[in-house]
This record gives C-alpha cells, sequence and structure tokens, in this order.
C-alpha cells in the first residue's frame, strides 16, 4: 500500500526481462552436473580483485541503487539434519534444492557485502565455488567477519547450486534457517579443519570466560555460544547463576529478550548479583513490552536499592508505557519531536490496541471490527511496526534503496521493501515466539511449510514473509505531519501530495482492515508507529476499511492484480452501474480541470463542474464525488483570494458535500450575516477535509463575516486529527 512500483521507469522492466532471461537459460542447465570446476587458485584471485576493489571504493555512488533479485520461491529445510545425507560440491545438480542433503563448507576469503554476503568456499574435496548468503544481519548489527570470516566453517542444508552472474556455478542460500554457522570446534566440523580443546582444560569456566571474552569484543553471538558450551561441563550453582546472568545480557544486545528473560528466571536463586538479576529482568520485561510486570518489577528493585538512579528513570519510562498501552495516552508532540531526531525513527512508546478486535469478514477473510460505538477523530489503534524499513528520502542514504524485482511475479518494488524482508526474517529468527504475529496474515495463495523448529533451530521461510510484505506493507513517510503539513503549507487543499513512499513497515494488526473506496478510518504515521482514527462516526461491530492507494491515481485495476479482488463498494459498484459514457466524459472534464484548472477563471471552471455535476446520478450524500472535490475547493480559494466570501463558503461547503459530508447550517447569505450552529449530520470522507474547513474558516472570518469561524476550525482540528495522527500541531499551522 503506497509503495513505489517504479512503474514510471522502463529500465526497472528491462531489468525484470533480463532476470526472466537469466532464469529461462538456468533452466535449461537443470538437473546436469557441474561441467566444469573454476580452478581454486583463479577462482580466490578473481573474487579477492573485485573485494579489494569494493574495499577500496566502499562508499557507492550516490546516485546507484543496488538491485535485489528473489529466485523463484523454494520451501526452507524442515528436515533435521540427522536425516540428510552429507554431499560434496561434485554430487550436486546445477539449478536444483537438493532437500534430502547437506553441505559442509569452509570459506577460504574474506566476506564481501553486496545485496548479500559473499564469500568463496571449499569444501573436504578442495573444490571452490562462491557462496552468497541473503538475509544475514546489516554491518552494525554484527560485522560480516564475524558471520562468516575467512575460515568459518558452515553447514547448508538444501544446497542450490545455480549459475552466478559471472556465468560460474555459486551456492545461493535465501532462508537463514538453511545456514548453520559452526564454531571451530564444533564436533560437526571435519576433523581437519577442527581446532581441539584438550578435553583437560574444558570446564564450565573456561566457556565462560570465553564467552566473557568474546562478549567484551562486542561478539554477543559468538559469547552466547560459549556460554551455551558452559551449561554442558557441570557448573556449580553459583557458576550457572553467573553464567546465565552473563547469557541473559548477551541476549539483550542481541534483542532476544524472551532468551534473556528465561536465563535470568531459571537462573538458581542466590544472595549474589540480585540487583543484576532484577536489572536484567526488569530490561527484558520492557523489551517484550510487558509494562505492567515490568513496573512492579522496577518498584520491587527501586525498593530495595533505592540509590539506583537508572531503576527510578526506568520505572517513570515504563509508567509512561503503561498509559499509552492501556489508555492510548500519548506525548504526541514528543513523538513527533523523536521522530525527526531518531535515526531511523524507531521510537520507544507502547502500542495501543482501542475499541477494535480481528473478526471474520465473509468472502474477504478477516477484517478489523469496531467493539463498540466510537466517534470521528477517535484513536482505534496506535500501533509500533513489527519491523521498519526507513530511507532516508532528504540524504537519499542509496544503500536502503534497493528495486526488489520478483520475476516470478512480475513484481518491482522501489524502496524498502528488500531490507524490509530482511528485518522480518532476523526477528523471527531470534525470537521464534513472535513468528505467528506475521506468519498468520494474509499470504494469498503461498502454501507455507508445517514446521515451526528443526533441531532446536526455528524455520523461518524467506518467501513466506516476502510473501506477507508483499501483500500487507504499507509505505510510509518519515511523519505524516512533515509530508502533508509543515511541507505543503497551511491552508493549501490539495490531494495531490506525494503518498508514495520509499520507507515502509509491516504493522499487523493495521495489516487486518480490508480495503474501501468507501472509507471509514485513517492512517497517519509518527517515525515507526502508524495512527489509526475513525473518519466517522462508527456503531460498535462496524467493519474497518480504507483505500489500498489513494484516490485520484487511476490503479484500481492493481486491487485485483495484486491483492486478487475487485472493490465493490458503493462508489465503484456505482461507477459500475454509470453509462460509458457519462463515465468517459467525468474523465473527459477532470483531465481538462487538472491541466488547465490553476489558470482558468472561477466562472469557466463553474461551469465546467456543473457539466461534472451531471455525469453523476446520485447525491454526494450517497455517493462521494472524489472527482470533484479538489476542484470546488480551489475554486473556493480563487474566490477567498478575490475577497468573495459569501461565493467561497458557498464552494467550500459544496466541496464538503463532495466528500460525502451531510451538514446543516453553515450557508452565508450574500449581504448579511451569517449566524447560528454548524451540525455535521454525516462526517465524509477523510481527503484532508481538515483544509477544506479551514478555507471555510477563514471565509467565515473575512471582513464583513464572522461567527461561524471557530466552529470551522474545530471541525478542522478533528479532520486535522484523522490526517496527521495527532491535533497537538494542529495550532501551529
Ligand atoms: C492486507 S490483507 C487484509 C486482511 C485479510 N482480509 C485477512 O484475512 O488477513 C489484504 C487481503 O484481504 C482481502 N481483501 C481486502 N479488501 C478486500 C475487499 N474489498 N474485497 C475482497 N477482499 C478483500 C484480499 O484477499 C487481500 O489480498
Amino acid at each position: 500500500m503506497d509503495i513505489d512500483t517504479g512503474s514510471d521507469m522502463p529500465e526497472y522492466f528491462e531489468m525484470l526481462k533480463w532476470q526472466k532471461e537469466n532464469l529461462r537459460k538456468g533452466e535449461a542447465k537443470k538437473g546436469k552436473k557441474i561441467e566444469f570446476m573454476a580452478p581454486r587458485a583463479a577462482t580466490v584471485a578473481k573474487f579477492m580483485f573485485h573485494h579489494m576493489a569494493r574495499q577500496q571504493s566502499p562508499a557507492r555512488d550516490r546516485n546507484q541503487i543496488s538491485t535485489s533479485f528473489l529466485p523463484i520461491a523454494y520451501p526452507p529445510s524442515t528436515t533435521s539434519l540427522a536425516e540428510l545425507k552429507k554431499k560434496m560440491i561434485k554430487d550436486l545438480q546445477m539449478e536444483v534444492h537438493h532437500k534430502d542433503a547437506f553441505l559442509v563448507v569452509r570459506s577460504i576469503t574474506p566476506p564481501t557485502r553486496m545485496t548479500g554476503i559473499l564469500t568463496v568456499i571449499e569444501d573436504e574435496n578442495e573444490h571452490v565455488v562462491t557462496l552468497q548468503l541473503y538475509n544475514q544481519e546489516k554491518e552494525t548489527e554484527r560485522p560480516v567477519a564475524e558471520i562468516l570470516g575467512e575460515g568459518t566453517v558452515v553447514i547448508l542444508k538444501n544446497p542450490y547450486l545455480k549459475t552466478m552472474s559471472d556465468g560460474n556455478p555459486g551456492l545461493r542460500v535465501d532462508h537463514l534457517s538453511d545456514v548453520i554457522l559452526l564454531a571451530n570446534h564444533d564436533e560437526r566440523v571435519p576433523s581437519k579443519w577442527r581446532i581441539s580443546i584438550p578435553k583437560s582444560i574444558e570446564t564450565a569456566l573456561f566457556w565462560k570466560n570465553l564467552g566473557n571474552q568474546f562478549f567484551g569484543a562486542a561478539q554477543y553471538r559468538a559469547a552466547i555460544e560459549r556460554y551455551t558450551e558452559a551449561f554442558k561441563h557441570s557448573p556449580t550453582k553459583e557458576e550457572e547463576r553467573i553464567i546465565r546472568l552473563n547469557r541473559s545480557v548477551a541476549f539483550l544486545k542481541t534483542q532476544q529478550f524472551e532468551d534473556a528473560l528465561s536465563d535470568v528466571e531459571s537462573a538458581p536463586a542466590g544472595p549474589n548479583l540480585v540487583e543484576k538479576a532484577l536489572d536484567r529482568k526488569t530490561q527484558a520485561l520492557y523489551g517484550l513490552a510487558r509494562y505492567r510486570e515490568c513496573s512492579h518489577a522496577l518498584k520491587d528493585m527501586c525498593q530495595k536499592f533505592p540509590e539506583n538512579a537508572t531503576a527510578r528513570k526506568r520505572l517513570t519510562h515504563s509508567i509512561e508505557r503503561i498509559k499509552e498501552q492501556e489508555h492510548g495516552l500519548y506525548d504526541f508532540a514528543r513523538m513527533q519531536r523523536e521522530a525527526l531526531a531518531t535515526h531511523p525513527p524507531h521510537l520507544d512508546f507502547a502500542t495501543y490496541v482501542g475499541p477494535v478486535e480481528v473478526r471474520p469478514a465473509s468472502s474477504k477473510g478477516r477484517g478489523l471490527f469496531t467493539t463498540k460505538a466510537v466517534k470521528a477523530g477517535d484513536l482505534l489503534l496506535c500501533e509500533k511496526a513489527f519491523a521498519h524499513a526507513f530511507v532516508d528520502t532528504d540524504l537519499m542514504h542509496q544503500q536502503d534503496l534497493t528495486v526488489l524485482i520478483d520475476p516470478e511475479r512480475d513484481l518491482i518494488t522501489v524502496g524498502g521493501q528488500a531490507e524490509l524482508i530482511r528485518l522480518v526474517a532476523q526477528k523471527l529468527y531470534q525470537n521464534p515466539s513472535m513468528a505467528t504475529t506475521v506468519t498468520e496474515l494474509h499470504h494469498g495463495s503461498y502454501k507455507p511449510v508445517d514446521v515451526s523448529e528443526v533441531d532446536g533451530i526455528p524455520v523461518v521461510d524467506t518467501f513466506l514473509i516476502s510473501r506477507i510484505i508483499s501483500l500487507n506493507c504499507f509505505g510510509c513517510p518519515l511523519t505524516t505531519y512533515e509530508s502533508e503539513v509543515a511541507n505543503a503549507g497551511r491552508g493549501s487543499p490539495s490531494m495531490d501530495v506525494e503518498k508514495i513512499h520509499h520507507s515502509c513497515g509491516l504493522w499487523p494488526m493495521a495489516s487486518y482492515i480490508n480495503h474501501s473506496c468507501d472509507s471509514n478510518a485513517n492512517r497517519a504515521f509518527i517515525g515507526d508507529f502508524m495512527i489509526v482514527r475513525a473518519t466517522r462516526d462508527l456503531e460498535g461491530g462496524t467493519e474497518l476499511k480504507w483505500r489500498y492507494y489513494q484516490p485520484g491515481l487511476d490503479n484500481k485495476k492493481d486491487t485485483r492484480s495484486h491483492w486478487g479482488f475487485q472493490c465493490n463498494c458503493i462508489i465503484c459498484a456505482d461507477d459500475q452501474a454509470t453509462p460509458p459514457q457519462m463515465l468517459a466524459e467525468r474523465k473527459r472534464l477532470k483531465t481538462a480541470l487538472k491541466e488547465q484548472g490553476s489558470s482558468m477563471r472561477p466562472g469557466k471552471i463553474e461551469s465546467m463542474l456543473a457539466k461534472m455535476k451531471l455525469t453523476y446520478r446520485k447525491p454526494p450524500s450517497e455517493i462521494p464525488r472524489l472527482d470533484m472535490c479538489n476542484f470546488q475547493i480551489n475554486v473556493a480559494i480563487k474566490y477567498l483570494k478575490n475577497n468573495q466570501p459569501a461565493k467561497a463558503v458557498e464552494r467550500g461547503l459544496e466541496a464538503l458535500g463532495s466528500l460525502g459530508f451531510v451538514m446543516e447550517g453553515g450557508a452565508m447569505p450574500e449581504s448579511g450575516i451569517p449566524s447560528g450552529t454548524i451540525l455535521v449530520k454525516q462526517w465524509g470522507q477523510d481527503c484532508e477535509s481538515y483544509k477544506y474547513w479551514r478555507v471555510l474558516s477563514n471565509a467565515y472570518g473575512m471582513p464583513g463575516a464572522f461567527g461561524l469561524s471557530s466552529q470551522a476550525e474545530n471541525f478542522a482540528k478533528i479532520s486535522y486529527k484523522v490526517c496527521i495522527g495527532e491535533d497537538v500541531s494542529f495550532d501551529r499551522h
């Protein structure tokens, strides 16, 4: 939704064509054995040449956008290693996923980061090929040398040998769970590569100290492995307590909060390190968004250790999170400030799920429904993204901007989607208990595997994640306020504000909202938070619905080809029932007004709008006229500038009417003073109606007219809250 599909860039379609051609060529080699294995020295020399060239110019050209090609989807391995056959590179067939096999290989060059991690590997026969690992941690999360440094031994399940871009065979791995990185002492490492540790020095303490060394070097995953090894060597109770507490900090560093909590809770009780244990427990509970439990533990900690200032500060934070999580009470001004100041804008606030729940929605699958009556502007959801890929459009950090090409589904997206797939895959791999939050989201006809864990390792299906992201992710600005108010200027109604975004995220709860052009909810963004508000008064039990794309874009067919349904809302049904010549006339007038409207006199626009009205068969109170409202409000602005407030009010009210608003009062006689009350009997579409209300408010406030201005301003404020997500910034603009 609101994603850049690269549709205006023919070169992306060329890339798609090129990739399809590559797949076709690859298909021709399917099942064949490797004809020619490039000599080891030549393969290494060629790799090192490119590696060093990249090292010397690590900063990419600012205008260079990276490209990520998805292969044809294949499932991750769900078979235990014990049941798989060990193979050598020469045994593999080209372009085949060897589901019954695994390889044990060792990297023989330093690794390089491209869209994946690249290195040259050898097997025990000393045959070499390049290896590409996708969806691994980013450099800032874990240095590449720590993941696949020279000499690292790796088990590759489900090995897949394909023709690389240089024409040579290479291994490609997309699923995180198909790669098992081995520590060099691991028994599964072939003896010729293994570093043996003398049994005499192998004690729990030895491994703990090794773990501490890795922790000190900020190699947290390596530290976790060493602490885990320590448990196999009969630690004493006190040693176990220390190792668990040490490992829990390492888990906090890798954001594996459940594991961190489990270590603290299963550590044997003891008189020492009580403060440390409480510290880790509260951090884990905070990371898991279990704020109430966190605040109880912090109160306990503050009582036991009153001098601990950090605990007191954390208690304040967790109490703020409870207010947000349980009551939807946010300091939106702070949220806005932090979104601008934090890079990436991943904010420390809690998710609030208001009066909404997921229920069956007949043929649409599931949907999100209100659980009680709500008013226009009410907060329904303020959700932190499960994962959020930020692309800085100001600085254009091109590393974050990727063209993702999916030849299997003829899809191109530009922005953070490739990164979002990686982020979600990593999060599920590190926190398997969160899997269903994502895997239960709509994934169309994709058939996922039904195994979630093998040999104690979570099974993560990259292609399921990619399908879920494609159907459920939202493009988003840094903040809606920045993109639609601060940059657009006050009171300039326009539906042309850019709503196609490069940053994107996955908001699982909001994903349950189905599409309708006749929406009753609106989404706005502040950093990685999505704020969902009702755009109208709604009864309890009402299904929420919103547009998957912005109005005015001629992409209704996209719902069919992309999401697999055709919208049959009242607006679409009316379009279907309207004679084609009326629709063609409406389109003709719309195009003319769009192209020339700004230079036309109000009278001319009015006469074209009068003709456009004739292309509608029902009143706007029944079927909103989203093709007209923008032109009507622009005429109102022209009248306002010409000092004709009565006419501005008339057109302004008409524009709100086209959005579906039904009102009483507010009309302004040509001569005379308007008075009374504006009553909104039915709220209309959210399409930035606050700008319309502001035009009215200004018109009512012109010399010679007064009174209704503040009422219009109040309605503008509600509508602003719906569109921007909050109203604390309203008075600034
Ligand atoms: C983001 S999901 C929405 C939640 C989904 N209904 C579910 O059960 O998880 C998008 C999918 O919902 C369904 N959907 C959304 N809006 C629809 C509509 N107006 N009519 C029919 N199906 C719709 C389509 O299957 C679409 O691919």
